[in-house]
């Protein structure tokens, strides 16, 4: 009986969703367009209307798959009962905010029924789709501080909805780590939110307070983190992610995990009394590109020429354990020697995390390396070149760089680059130095810049650095690739200047 009933209503739901499929959405347009002169009421209730209308289709993410609409309509709710706000233009833009990111939506169908003020905040709080995830995250913090008056208090309202939301129950899937990563984000985008709204931010503080009492109240006073580090590439980003998780672990506020689908170095993090370790002994053999086993754990940091006379230590576990800094310098000894680039010099091996300015420090330290290394890759990968110029053959030199190792993508970019120089020198009948030393410009300036981003979306590894220290980072590691620039331009000037007088 009961069984039979179950069929029953199963039947009518597959019914009922496919009918909602076949919405017909014409039926949602009012049947007049916008006007200053409506009836405020009526322009809610359209809104309303419209939205349900649009959302029919869509489920929140939460175990009970609540109608989207709920959503839109509590914002709108939160700014009228608790932010206050009466202002008609912000109540509709609630409604609305979330019709063009998630629906079929448009911002002339917008525009046309609810009128150009609307549309406005709308497009305000809208985000967009077509970016990657980490990017679309990053963008609303930014547009979250550049925003109208109305368009903070629609995300004001949205954020503490998302947030009670998540409060009453996970979206499904997710993970007590995504959950604090979401916390993270919605506080920094409610940090240029700020003096909007008091009452709502109140609400907000609040929610937030709460949440880092819980976590304070979890985490335990020391603790460990596995941490998957990809050995594979060939530049330094591992040890950068390795330096930017440790800085940030310095205050120790929450757990960092990053998890690598390539195998690689597993090593532990261990952080106590604000001060850093990565534990080695732990460490799995890992194959580098010449097919041979390495083993971190062992003496690598006196066997690269680096940290000669550096003793190691023994941690409180037992184990053999290196300071973080020396950790640090010998995966970069490492990958710079298996790079062919040489060992690396320069960078002090007992940098700690002492203070904010010392992490800080670090990282640049550590950016300014990379850059370093982007820069010798360069000048490894220009060798060939005069050979090329000379042959006239520039498969030679692809050829000879792929013997080298560098990178396929740097091999396609040097192609490209090869075209150019020929033509360039062709056309302008002038030194080949010169053109390289131009073209070394842009490909280190390019870099630089592309390092700067990096820097920025370091939060891919569920990651966010402080603000000064990516401000500091990307500056210092702009400011190096120029000198960079600088200098391959004198060099390739001096080389141009020189062949001309020979010549
Ligand atoms: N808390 C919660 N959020 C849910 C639920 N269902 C859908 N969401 C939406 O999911 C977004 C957060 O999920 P994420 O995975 O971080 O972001 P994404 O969907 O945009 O990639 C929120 O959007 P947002 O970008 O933060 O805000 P908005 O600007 O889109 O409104 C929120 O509106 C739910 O059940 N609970």
């Amino acid at each position: 009986m009961s069984g039979e009933g179950d069929d029953n209503i199963d039947a009518s739901r597959t019914a009922c969703a496919e009918s909602l499929l076949n919405f017909d959405y014409e039926t949602v347009k009012p049947s007049c367009p916008f006007s200053v002169n409506s009836d405020p009421s009526l322009l809610l209730l359209r809104c309303a209307h419209f939205a349900a209308v649009k959302h029919t289709t869509e489920r929140r993410k939460d175990p009970q798959r609540t109608p989207y609409i709920n959503h839109p309509l509590g914002v709108a709710h939160i700014l009228a009962e608790e932010g206050g706000v009466t202002d008609i233009k912000v109540l509709m833009a609630a409604m609305l905010h979330d019709t063009v990111e998630d629906t079929d939506t448009s911002f002339e169908e917008i525009e046309e029924f609810f009128g150009a003020d609307v549309r406005k905040i709308v497009s305000e709080v809208t985000d967009d789709i077509r970016l990657p995830a980490v990017e679309r995250k990053q963008k609303q913090i930014l547009n979250a501080r550049k925003a109208s008056y109305e368009a903070k208090l629609v995300k004001l309202a949205d954020k503490l909805y998302n947030l009670r939301d998540i409060n009453r129950v996970y979206p499904v899937g997710w993970t007590e780590d995504r959950v604090q990563a979401y916390f993270d984000w919605s506080y920094e985008v409610y940090c240029g939110l700020k003096g909007t709204n008091a009452a709502l931010e109140q609400k907000l503080e609040e929610v937030f307070a709460a949440r880092r009492q819980l976590s304070n109240d979890e985490k335990p006073r020391e603790w460990s983190e596995r941490l998957e580090i990809s050995l594979k590439c060939k530049d330094s980003q591992p040890v950068l992610l390795i330096i930017c998780v440790a800085a940030s672990r310095g205050g120790a506020s929450s757990p960092v995990k990053h998890h690598s689908e390539q195998d690689g170095l597993s090593a532990e993090l261990h952080v106590a009394d604000e001060k850093p370790r990565i534990v080695l002994e732990d460490a799995k053999p890992v194959i580098d590109h010449h097919g041979a086993d390495k083993d971190l754990t062992r003496g690598r940091s006196s066997d690269n020429g680096l940290h000669g006379g550096h003793h190691r230590r023994t941690n409180r576990q037992g184990g053999n354990s290196a300071s973080f800094g020396e950790s640090v310098m010998a995966i970069i000894g490492n990958l710079m020697r298996d790079n062919g680039l040489g060992g690396g010099t320069g960078v002090n091996a007992d940098v700690e995390f002492s203070s904010e300015f010392g992490r800080t420090m670090n990282s640049v330290l550590i950016i300014m390396r990379n850059q370093a290394n982007a820069l010798l890759h360069l000048l490894r990968a220009l060798a060939p070149l005069d050979r090329v110029l000379a042959d006239n053959n520039w498969r030679s030199a692809q050829t000879a760089m792929m013997r080298q190792g560098t990178a396929s993508t740097f091999n396609i970019i040097m192609d490209i680059l090869l075209q150019i120089v020929r033509g360039l020198t062709r056309l302008i009948g002038g030194s080949t130095e010169g053109v390289l030393a131009a073209i070394g410009v842009i490909f280190v300036t390019a870099n630089g810049i592309v390092e700067a981003n990096r820097v920025k979306y370091l939060n891919d590894y569920d990651y966010r650095w402080p603000d000064t220290m990516t401000k500091n980072s990307a500056t210092a590691s702009t400011v190096f690739t120029f000198f960079c620039a600088l200098s391959c331009l004198i060099d390739g000037g001096i080389t141009a200047w020189k062949s001309t007088r020979n010549g």
